[in-house]
Protein backbone atom coordinates (compact mmCIF):
# COMPACT_ATOMS: atom_id res chain seq x y z
CA UNK A 1 0.00 0.00 0.00
CA UNK A 2 0.95 4.10 -0.83
CA UNK A 3 1.70 6.34 2.02
CA UNK A 4 -0.93 8.45 2.87
CA UNK A 5 1.21 11.18 1.40
CA UNK A 6 3.95 10.59 -1.10
CA UNK A 7 6.06 13.95 -2.07
CA UNK A 8 8.12 13.08 -4.67
CA UNK A 9 11.16 15.18 -4.21
CA UNK A 10 13.23 14.38 -7.33
CA UNK A 11 15.59 16.90 -8.54
CA UNK A 12 14.01 16.31 -12.19
CA UNK A 13 10.61 17.19 -10.57
CA UNK A 14 11.43 19.82 -8.61
CA UNK A 15 13.68 21.58 -11.39
CA UNK A 16 10.99 20.99 -13.90
CA UNK A 17 8.10 22.45 -11.19
CA UNK A 18 10.00 25.25 -10.32
CA UNK A 19 9.84 26.49 -14.44
CA UNK A 20 6.52 25.57 -14.38
CA UNK A 21 5.90 28.24 -11.60
CA UNK A 22 7.42 31.39 -13.14
CA UNK A 23 5.10 33.41 -14.03
CA UNK A 24 7.16 34.06 -17.45
CA UNK A 25 6.98 30.69 -18.30
CA UNK A 26 4.97 29.84 -22.08
CA UNK A 27 1.53 28.12 -22.32
CA UNK A 28 3.38 26.03 -24.72
CA UNK A 29 6.27 25.54 -22.40
CA UNK A 30 4.33 24.71 -19.51
CA UNK A 31 2.13 22.36 -21.17
CA UNK A 32 4.87 20.53 -22.04
CA UNK A 33 6.51 20.47 -18.34
CA UNK A 34 3.64 19.01 -17.09
CA UNK A 35 3.47 16.17 -19.67
CA UNK A 36 7.14 15.67 -18.72
CA UNK A 37 6.37 15.68 -15.27
CA UNK A 38 3.59 13.45 -15.28
CA UNK A 39 5.90 10.54 -16.24
CA UNK A 40 7.34 10.67 -13.36
CA UNK A 41 5.11 11.26 -11.39
CA UNK A 42 2.96 8.49 -12.94
CA UNK A 43 6.32 6.29 -11.16
CA UNK A 44 5.28 6.84 -8.51
CA UNK A 45 1.30 6.32 -7.86
CA UNK A 46 1.37 2.98 -10.25
CA UNK A 47 3.99 1.90 -7.23
CA UNK A 48 2.71 -1.48 -6.03
CA UNK A 49 0.24 -2.00 -9.16
CA UNK A 50 -1.21 -5.76 -9.58
CA UNK A 51 0.96 -7.69 -11.46
CA UNK A 52 0.51 -10.86 -13.23
CA UNK A 53 2.63 -12.57 -15.54
CA UNK A 54 3.20 -13.46 -18.97
CA UNK A 55 4.73 -16.66 -20.87
CA UNK A 56 7.26 -14.93 -23.23
CA UNK A 57 10.19 -16.21 -25.07
CA UNK A 58 13.51 -14.55 -25.09
CA UNK A 59 16.00 -15.31 -27.93
CA UNK A 60 17.18 -18.00 -25.20
CA UNK A 61 14.46 -19.59 -24.01
CA UNK A 62 10.79 -19.26 -22.52
CA UNK A 63 9.81 -17.72 -19.11
CA UNK A 64 6.99 -16.31 -17.40
CA UNK A 65 7.90 -12.73 -16.97
CA UNK A 66 6.32 -10.03 -14.87
CA UNK A 67 3.93 -7.45 -16.69
CA UNK A 68 0.59 -4.97 -15.21
CA UNK A 69 -2.51 -6.07 -15.41
CA UNK A 70 -2.90 -3.29 -17.79
CA UNK A 71 -6.95 -3.83 -18.42
CA UNK A 72 -7.16 -3.64 -14.17
CA UNK A 73 -6.42 0.42 -14.40
CA UNK A 74 -8.67 3.33 -14.77
CA UNK A 75 -7.26 6.38 -14.95
CA UNK A 76 -10.04 9.57 -14.35
CA UNK A 77 -8.89 13.08 -15.37
CA UNK A 78 -10.71 16.05 -13.34
CA UNK A 79 -11.10 18.30 -16.37
CA UNK A 80 -10.17 20.19 -17.33
CA UNK A 81 -6.41 20.39 -15.80
CA UNK A 82 -6.32 16.80 -15.59
CA UNK A 83 -5.60 15.95 -19.01
CA UNK A 84 -2.40 17.68 -18.76
CA UNK A 85 -1.30 14.73 -16.24
CA UNK A 86 -3.71 12.23 -18.06
CA UNK A 87 -1.33 12.46 -21.58
CA UNK A 88 1.89 11.32 -20.12
CA UNK A 89 0.79 8.98 -18.09
CA UNK A 90 -1.51 6.96 -20.93
CA UNK A 91 2.07 7.32 -22.91
CA UNK A 92 3.20 4.85 -20.04
CA UNK A 93 0.09 2.78 -19.91
CA UNK A 94 -1.57 2.61 -23.13
CA UNK A 95 -3.84 -0.50 -22.31
CA UNK A 96 -5.32 1.83 -19.26
CA UNK A 97 -9.27 2.32 -19.23
CA UNK A 98 -9.70 6.61 -18.77
CA UNK A 99 -12.98 8.29 -17.18
CA UNK A 100 -13.37 11.99 -17.02
CA UNK A 101 -15.38 13.65 -14.66
CA UNK A 102 -16.26 17.16 -15.26
CA UNK A 103 -15.72 19.97 -12.35
CA UNK A 104 -15.67 23.63 -11.97
CA UNK A 105 -14.80 25.45 -8.79
CA UNK A 106 -17.35 28.59 -8.43
CA UNK A 107 -14.84 31.32 -7.90
CA UNK A 108 -17.23 32.91 -5.16
CA UNK A 109 -18.27 30.03 -2.88
CA UNK A 110 -14.94 27.64 -4.41
CA UNK A 111 -17.89 24.76 -4.16
CA UNK A 112 -17.44 22.10 -7.01
CA UNK A 113 -20.13 22.46 -10.03
CA UNK A 114 -20.18 19.06 -12.04
CA UNK A 115 -20.74 19.57 -15.50
CA UNK A 116 -20.06 16.07 -17.07
CA UNK A 117 -19.18 12.32 -15.99
CA UNK A 118 -18.09 9.31 -17.75
CA UNK A 119 -15.72 6.75 -16.39
CA UNK A 120 -15.63 2.83 -17.44
CA UNK A 121 -17.48 0.35 -16.50
CA UNK A 122 -16.85 -2.17 -13.03
CA UNK A 123 -14.78 0.14 -11.26
CA UNK A 124 -14.70 -2.07 -8.18
CA UNK A 125 -12.67 -4.52 -10.20
CA UNK A 126 -9.88 -1.72 -11.01
CA UNK A 127 -7.13 0.32 -9.14
CA UNK A 128 -8.29 3.93 -10.11
CA UNK A 129 -5.96 6.61 -10.56
CA UNK A 130 -7.46 10.42 -10.13
CA UNK A 131 -5.56 12.88 -11.80
CA UNK A 132 -5.71 16.62 -11.41
CA UNK A 133 -2.52 19.18 -11.22
CA UNK A 134 -4.19 21.18 -8.09
CA UNK A 135 -5.23 20.30 -4.54
CA UNK A 136 -6.34 23.38 -3.00
CA UNK A 137 -9.50 23.46 -0.91
CA UNK A 138 -9.67 19.48 -1.53
CA UNK A 139 -13.35 20.11 -2.21
CA UNK A 140 -12.95 19.49 -5.87
CA UNK A 141 -11.10 16.25 -5.16
CA UNK A 142 -13.17 14.80 -2.54
CA UNK A 143 -16.35 15.60 -4.83
CA UNK A 144 -14.74 13.38 -7.32
CA UNK A 145 -13.89 10.83 -5.18
CA UNK A 146 -17.21 10.52 -3.62
CA UNK A 147 -18.97 10.13 -7.39
CA UNK A 148 -16.29 7.31 -7.45
CA UNK A 149 -17.10 5.61 -4.79
CA UNK A 150 -20.84 5.61 -5.24
CA UNK A 151 -19.95 4.26 -9.24
CA UNK A 152 -18.18 1.14 -7.27
CA UNK A 153 -14.57 2.28 -6.80
CA UNK A 154 -12.62 0.86 -4.09
CA UNK A 155 -9.01 1.42 -4.33
CA UNK A 156 -8.41 4.69 -5.30
CA UNK A 157 -4.98 6.84 -5.30
CA UNK A 158 -5.15 10.94 -6.03
CA UNK A 159 -2.06 12.00 -8.30
CA UNK A 160 -1.71 16.27 -8.10
CA UNK A 161 1.45 18.55 -9.19
CA UNK A 162 0.74 20.78 -5.84
CA UNK A 163 -1.18 20.14 -3.02
CA UNK A 164 -1.81 22.76 0.02
CA UNK A 165 -1.71 21.52 3.82
CA UNK A 166 -5.71 22.65 3.63
CA UNK A 167 -6.34 20.54 0.73
CA UNK A 168 -4.41 17.62 2.10
CA UNK A 169 -6.06 17.60 5.57
CA UNK A 170 -9.44 17.98 3.59
CA UNK A 171 -8.78 14.70 1.70
CA UNK A 172 -7.66 12.91 4.09
CA UNK A 173 -10.43 13.41 6.45
CA UNK A 174 -13.05 12.67 3.92
CA UNK A 175 -11.12 9.71 2.16
CA UNK A 176 -8.45 8.14 4.73
CA UNK A 177 -7.96 5.50 2.31
CA UNK A 178 -7.15 7.56 -0.75
CA UNK A 179 -3.16 7.72 -0.93
CA UNK A 180 -1.98 11.46 -2.81
CA UNK A 181 1.23 11.61 -4.42
CA UNK A 182 2.18 15.18 -5.62
CA UNK A 183 5.50 17.26 -6.37
CA UNK A 184 5.13 19.36 -3.31
CA UNK A 185 2.95 20.43 -0.24
CA UNK A 186 3.38 24.86 -0.38
CA UNK A 187 2.47 27.06 2.24
CA UNK A 188 -1.21 27.34 1.98
CA UNK A 189 -4.08 28.91 0.42
CA UNK A 190 -5.03 32.68 -0.43
CA UNK A 191 -8.45 34.16 0.18
CA UNK A 192 -9.62 33.57 -3.15
CA UNK A 193 -9.43 29.71 -2.75
CA UNK A 194 -5.58 29.78 -4.95
CA UNK A 195 -2.31 27.69 -3.60
CA UNK A 196 0.83 30.13 -2.38
CA UNK A 197 3.12 30.00 -4.00
CA UNK A 198 1.51 27.84 -5.97
CA UNK A 199 1.54 28.21 -10.23
CA UNK A 200 -1.41 30.48 -10.82
CA UNK A 201 -4.81 28.73 -11.93
CA UNK A 202 -3.48 25.33 -13.49
CA UNK A 203 -5.87 24.88 -16.46
CA UNK A 204 -5.51 28.91 -17.49
CA UNK A 205 -1.81 28.40 -17.97
CA UNK A 206 -2.34 24.64 -19.84
CA UNK A 207 -4.42 26.04 -21.82
CA UNK A 208 -3.53 29.79 -23.04
CA UNK A 209 -7.31 30.84 -21.62
CA UNK A 210 -6.37 33.45 -19.53
O1 LIG B 1 -9.14 21.91 -4.42
P1 LIG B 1 -10.06 22.92 -5.03
O2 LIG B 1 -10.18 24.16 -4.21
O3 LIG B 1 -11.40 22.34 -5.38
O4 LIG B 1 -9.37 23.44 -6.36
C1 LIG B 1 -8.75 22.61 -7.27
C2 LIG B 1 -9.49 22.59 -8.57
O5 LIG B 1 -9.38 23.86 -9.21
C3 LIG B 1 -8.88 23.67 -10.53
O6 LIG B 1 -9.89 23.46 -11.44
P2 LIG B 1 -10.82 24.66 -11.98
O7 LIG B 1 -12.03 24.80 -11.15
O8 LIG B 1 -9.98 25.89 -12.14
O9 LIG B 1 -11.29 24.10 -13.37
P3 LIG B 1 -10.45 23.95 -14.73
O10 LIG B 1 -9.59 22.74 -14.58
O11 LIG B 1 -11.50 23.80 -15.76
O12 LIG B 1 -9.63 25.21 -14.91
C4 LIG B 1 -8.03 22.42 -10.38
O13 LIG B 1 -7.73 21.83 -11.60
C5 LIG B 1 -8.86 21.57 -9.47
O14 LIG B 1 -9.84 20.81 -10.14
O1 LIG C 1 -4.00 27.56 -7.00
C1 LIG C 1 -4.95 27.01 -7.58
C2 LIG C 1 -6.12 26.62 -6.92
C3 LIG C 1 -7.10 26.01 -7.61
N1 LIG C 1 -6.97 25.81 -8.95
C4 LIG C 1 -5.85 26.20 -9.60
O2 LIG C 1 -5.74 25.99 -10.82
N2 LIG C 1 -4.87 26.79 -8.90
MG1 LIG D 1 -8.94 26.46 -13.61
Amino acid sequence: MLEHLTVVSHPLVQHKLTIMRDKGTSTASFRQLLREISLLLAYEVTRELPMTTRQIETPLCQMDAPAIEGKKLALISILRAGNGLLDGILELIPAARVGFVGLYRDPESLQPVQYYCKVPDHLEDRVTIVVDPMLATGNSSVAAVDLLKQKGAREIRFLCLLASPEGIARMQAAHPDVPIVTAAVDECLNDHGYIVPGLGDAGDRMFGTK
